[in-house]
C-alpha cells in the first residue's frame, strides 16, 4: 500500500484527522527527560505513549533534530510510532538539485513522508515523486506571516497567485497519487481555494493550536472527497501540560480535544 492509502486506513480506523507535531524544543522538555540519555527520544516516547490512540500520523520537524544525538532521538521516535503503527510525516522542508535531492530522499527510507519546498522545481522533488509507496507534502500556502511575500505574488503570465501556481503544478506532477499539500489553517479563503484547484489532493494543514488558524475550514477544505487529510498541532499538543508533572496526560487529552473538535465538522 502507499502513503496515503495507510493514512486513509489509519484516518477510517481511528476516526481522527490529528497529525500529531513531535518538536521536542530542548528549553521545553520537562525536568524529568532532561537528565535522560537522549531526552528528546524520551520525551518523544512518553508522549506517543499518551497520544497514539488519536493519532492519524506523527510529524518530527527536523529542525528540532540536528546534531547526532538528535538523529538518533529521530530514529528511535520513528520506529517507536511505527511499532504503534501510525505513520510518520518527517518535517524537512527538502528541495534541492537533482543529485542533491537524490541524497534527501534517502529520509524516506525511514519515514512514510516528507515535506518539501518545490521552489527549486520538477528536478529538485523528482527523487521524491519517484519513490511512489512515499507520500510527498509540497508546501503551498504556509501559516506564517511571511507566507504572502512571495506565495502571494501574482503571476502575470498565468493570472493567478504563486500559491495556486504551485498547487495546480502538483497536481499535474502527480503520476503515481502520493503528493499532497501543506495549506496553512491561518488563510481559510486560501485554504478553500486551493482546495477548489487541486480536489484530489490530500492536505496537512498546520496552523491551529498555538497559531490561532481556522478549525472548522481545516476540517472542511483539508480533505478530498474521500476524507483524506490531516490538522497538525505541535505545541498545542505536546506542551499542554508545560507546567505540571503529568505533562503526558494533558498531551494526550489535549490531542483527544483536538480529534473530537475536529470530528464535531466531519
Ligand atoms: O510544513 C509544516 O509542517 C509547516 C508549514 C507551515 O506552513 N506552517 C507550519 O507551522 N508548519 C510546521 O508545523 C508545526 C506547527 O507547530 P505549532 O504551531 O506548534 O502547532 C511546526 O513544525 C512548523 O514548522
Amino acid at each position: 500500500m502507499g502513503f496515503f492509502e495507510d493514512l486513509a486506513a489509519r484516518i477510517d480506523s481511528r476516526d481522527t484527522m490529528v497529525c500529531v507535531g513531535l518538536d521536542p524544543d530542548p528549553d521545553r522538555l520537562p525536568e524529568d527527560v532532561r537528565d535522560a540519555e537522549l531526552p528528546r527520544w524520551q520525551f518523544n516516547r512518553r508522549i506517543i505513549d499518551a497520544t497514539h490512540e488519536c493519532a492519524a500520523c506523527y510529524k518530527p520537524n527536523a529542525a528540532f533534530y540536528e546534531g547526532a544525538d538528535g538523529w538518533r532521538a529521530l530514529a528511535e521516535t520513528i520506529a517507536y510510532a511505527h511499532g504503534k503503527d501510525v505513520p510518520v510525516i518527517l518535517d524537512a522542508k527538502r528541495g534541492d538539485i537533482g543529485n542533491t535531492a537524490r541524497q534527501y530522499a534517502s529520509a524516506l527510507d525511514r519515514a512514510d513522508a516528507i515535506t518539501v519546498n518545490p521552489y527549486m522545481g520538477r528536478d529538485s522533488l523528482q527523487p521524491f515523486l519517484s519513490r511512489e509507496e512515499k507520500g510527498i507534502f509540497a508546501l503551498c500556502r504556509t501559516s506564517n506571516p511571511g507566507g504572502k511575500d512571495f506565495q502571494n505574488l501574482e503571476l502575470a503570465s498565468y493570472d493567478e497567485y504563486l500559491y495556486e501556481h504551485v498547487a495546480r503544478r502538483m497536481a499535474e506532477w502527480d503520476e503515481h497519487g502520493n503528493v499532497g499539500l501543506v495549506v496553512g489553517a491561518t488563510r481559510p479563503e486560501e485554504l478553500e481555494r486551493v482546495r477548489e484547484i487541486a480536489p484530489d489532493l490530500p492536505f496537512l494543514v498546520p496552523g491551529v493550536g498555538a497559531q490561532g488558524g481556522d478549525v472548522e475550514a481545516a476540517v472542511e477544505h483539508g480533505r478530498t472527497a474521500a476524507g483524506v487529510g490531516v490538522v497538525n498541532s505541535t505545541r498545542g499538543i505536546i506542551f499542554a501540560g508545560e507546567e505540571r508533572e503529568d505533562w503526558d496526560r494533558a498531551a494526550g487529552a489535549a490531542a483527544k480535544r483536538l480529534r473530537d473538535r475536529l470530528n464535531e465538522y466531519r
